[in-house]
C-alpha cells in the first residue's frame, strides 16, 4: 500500500504540492486526476522518490521512501513499476534490450534475463519484435513494451503517468484493457495519473483530485469498465471539435 502524509514539494519559490495525504489500498487502481499544473505527475513521482518531498512522508508498502538508504530505495523501486505518456524507450536499443536493462538496474542474475525478458514479451504479445528499435514500433506496441519493461521486475505497485495521453482513442482502449488485465491476473495496484476523466471512469476504483497542489477531492469509485462505445463517440466529437468534446 501507499500512504502520503503531509507532502509539500517547492519548486524555487512554487509550492507544486501543498500538505497533500492520501491512501492508495493495496489491489486499488487508483486515479489523480486535476488540471495541467496541478501537482499530478510531481505526486506520482514522490512515490517512487524520483522526485524528494520538500517535507512530508510517502511510505509504499511498509518503507519511508525518504528516508530510505540507497540499498534499501533500490530494493523498494524492486517493486515499483512506472510507465510514462511518451514511452521513455531508449532508441539505440531493441526491444529486448530496453526490458532487459530494467531486470540489470535491479540487479537479476544475467541468466535469467533471457526467460524472463521472453514471458513478459510473450504477456504484453511482441515476442516477435524483441530485435525490433523503438522507431519501428506504433505508440501502443511502445507503451506495450514499456509495460512489459516495468512488468519484468515483478512489481507490486504500477505508476502510469498520462499511459494513453500519447495514443489514439482505439490504442487507449487497447492499453486500457492491458492494464486491467495485469490487474486481475497479478493483483498489482495501479496509480494513474489521467488529465482525461473517461480513463478514471472507466477503470479507477478510486481517485484523489487534485487542484492548484491541494487535494480538492478524494473519490470512490464504480468502474465502468473499459467501454469502446462511448470512449469512440468521444473521440470522434473531439477529432470534429478540434479537441473539445464538449463543445
Ligand atoms: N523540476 C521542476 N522545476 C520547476 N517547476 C516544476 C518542476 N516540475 C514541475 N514543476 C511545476 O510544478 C507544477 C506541477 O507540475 P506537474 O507536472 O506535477 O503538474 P501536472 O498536474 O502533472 O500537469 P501536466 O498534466 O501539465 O503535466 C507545474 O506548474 C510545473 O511547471
Amino acid at each position: 500500500m501507499i500512504t502520503v502524509a503531509h507532502v509539500s514539494k517547492q519548486f524555487a519559490s512554487f509550492a507544486a504540492l501543498r500538505d497533500v495525504s492520501l491512501y492508495i489500498e493495496k489491489g486499488a487502481i487508483h486515479g489523480i486526476v486535476g488540471a495541467s499544473g496541478a501537482g499530478k505527475s510531481t505526486l506520482l513521482r514522490m512515490m517512487n522518490l524520483l522526485e524528494r518531498p520538500t517535507s512530508g512522508d510517502v511510505h509504499v508498502n511498509g518503507v519511508c521512501l525518504s528516508a530510505a538508504s540507497p540499498k534499501a530505495l533500490r530494493e523498494a523501486r524492486k517493486s515499483i513499476g512506472m510507465i510514462f505518456q511518451h514511452f521513455h524507450l531508449v532508441s539505440n536499443k531493441t526491444v529486448y534490450d530496453n526490458i532487459a536493462v530494467a531486470l540489470q538496474l535491479a540487479r537479476i542474475p544475467k541468466k535469467e534475463h533471457a526467460a524472463r525478458v521472453q514471458e513478459v514479451l510473450q504477456y504484453v504479445g511482441l515476442e516477435a519484435y524483441k530485435e525490433q528499435y523503438p522507431a519501428t514500433l506504433s505508440g501502443g506496441q511502445k507503451q506495450r513494451v514499456a509495460i512489459a519493461r516495468a512488468l519484468v521486475t515483478k512489481p507490486s505497485i504500477l505508476l502510469c503517468d498520462e499511459p494513453t495521453s500519447a495514443l489514439d482513442p482505439n490504442t487507449t482502449l487497447d492499453i486500457l484493457r492491458v492494464l486491467q488485465q495485469i490487474h486481475a491476473d497479478f493483483g498489482v495496484t495501479l496509480v494513474i495519473v489521467s488529465h482525461e476523466l473517461s480513463v478514471i471512469q472507466q477503470i479507477c476504483t478510486s481517485a484523489t483530485v487534485l487542484q492548484a497542489g491541494e487535494i480538492y477531492d478524494t473519490l470512490t469509485l464504480v468502474p465502468t469498465g473499459v467501454r469502446s462505445g462511448e470512449q469512440t463517440a468521444e473521440s470522434f466529437v473531439r477529432a470534429l471539435t478540434g479537441g473539445d468534446a464538449h463543445a
